[in-house]
């Protein structure tokens, strides 16, 4: 089988992006964050705290009439952004996008942090890390990928993110004409459980193209690209103004700034970050300070490859005995 499903950013700073998920008999359909950085599924429930949900669309377990409940079973995930959820674990049908995982793990949230409460536009995680990140207990269950990649034309999915408008996520198939040129594939390290790559290196603006080993994770749940410091110090230094801020807690330039592109190298191959994707939104809403959309990863311990520079590409998550990523232009 193969299948696609649109996913659409949540707002105009491309803040996550979501696609529609059918979950249970009949279908109660919730909006989902497909999140490569993690791998749990979990859901605002009929079980969720009531004062902890705000406008989400919630999964009722006790109205389908192919969920289990999984006996004994509890999970708690905590995202890099500091949010958390927990709850219970239940299985039932999932589909997404036409294919259906018959006995999916529904991970049910009887709490969730502030943030996600506050955004309305999410009603859960799908996560799409190896199994290995998987928060349940007292054992890990599969996440969606894993248990229909046997059943997939190609065991692998495809993620063609773009800035203010709809991309999509495909399933089991390769469609050569969301891209452009060809793909350049990498390896990818699965410990500890991220889509885990070395990139080839780096270019701002007009500079040369500075060949490095840049070690970093593929993950659509991040909303922006995070570097090491050298990287990001170089390419604010081409912006008039630009400041490391204490205040905002990252890089800020003032709104009307040029920005240059910025190129990042996998293999032979270069994608091109228009400086625009970096412009990523005003400090608070109507101020003419903007945060950037290039951040330092000192403080996370490893560079993350997030929308920032997924939405620049046509990128292949290849979950066949050998992982790999697949990299193009678009
Ligand atoms: O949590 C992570 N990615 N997904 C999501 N973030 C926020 C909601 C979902 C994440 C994963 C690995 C590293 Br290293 C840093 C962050």
């Amino acid at each position: 089988t193969s299948g696609s499903v649109a996913t659409s950013p949540i707002d105009s700073s491309d803040d996550a992006y979501s696609i529609p998920v059918s979950i249970g008999t009949p279908a109660q359909v919730l909006n989902l964050d497909l999140d490569t950085g993690s791998s749990d599924l979990w859901v605002f429930s009929s079980l969720t705290t009531a004062s902890e949900v705000n406008g989400q669309n919630i999964y009722t377990p006790s109205k389908s009439s192919t969920s289990k409940l999984v006996s004994g079973a509890t999970w708690k995930v905590k995202y890099g952004d500091e949010s958390t959820s927990s709850g219970v674990v239940y299985t039932d049908k999932v589909t997404v996008g036409g294919i259906t995982a018959s006995s999916q793990a529904v991970e049910v949230a009887k709490t969730v942090s502030a943030s996600f409460t506050s955004n309305s536009d999410i009603d859960g995680l799908i996560g799409m890390g190896f199994d290995s990140l998987n928060s349940a207990k007292p054992s890990a269950v599969p996440t969606f990928f894993d248990n229909i990649i046997g059943n997939l034309d190609s065991p692998v999915f495809t993620a063609d993110l773009k800035h203010n408008k709809a991309g999509s996520y495909d399933f089991g198939v390769i469609d050569s004409s969301k891209y452009t040129g060809s793909l350049t594939y990498v390896a990818v390290d699965t410990d500890p459980g991220y889509w885990k790559f070395t990139s080839s290196g780096y270019g701002i603006g007009s500079a040369a193209f500075k060949s490095t080993s840049v070690v970093g994770i593929a993950d659509t749940g991040t909303t922006l690209l995070y570097l090491d410091t050298a990287i990001v110090k170089a390419y604010y230094a081409t912006v008039s103004g630009a400041s490391n801020s204490a205040t905002y807690g990252g890089w800020v330039f003032k709104c009307s700034a040029t920005l240059p592109n910025f190129v990042f190298g996998v293999g032979s191959a270069k994608i091109t970050i228009p400086g625009s994707y970096i412009n990523y939104s005003p400090v608070t809403t109507g101020s003419s300070t903007c945060f950037g959309g290039l951040q330092d990863s000192t403080d996370i311990g490893i560079n993350i490859f997030g929308d920032v520079a997924l939405k620049a590409a046509f990128v292949v998550f290849d979950g066949s005995d050998t992982p790999r990523l697949g990299w193009a232009s678009k």
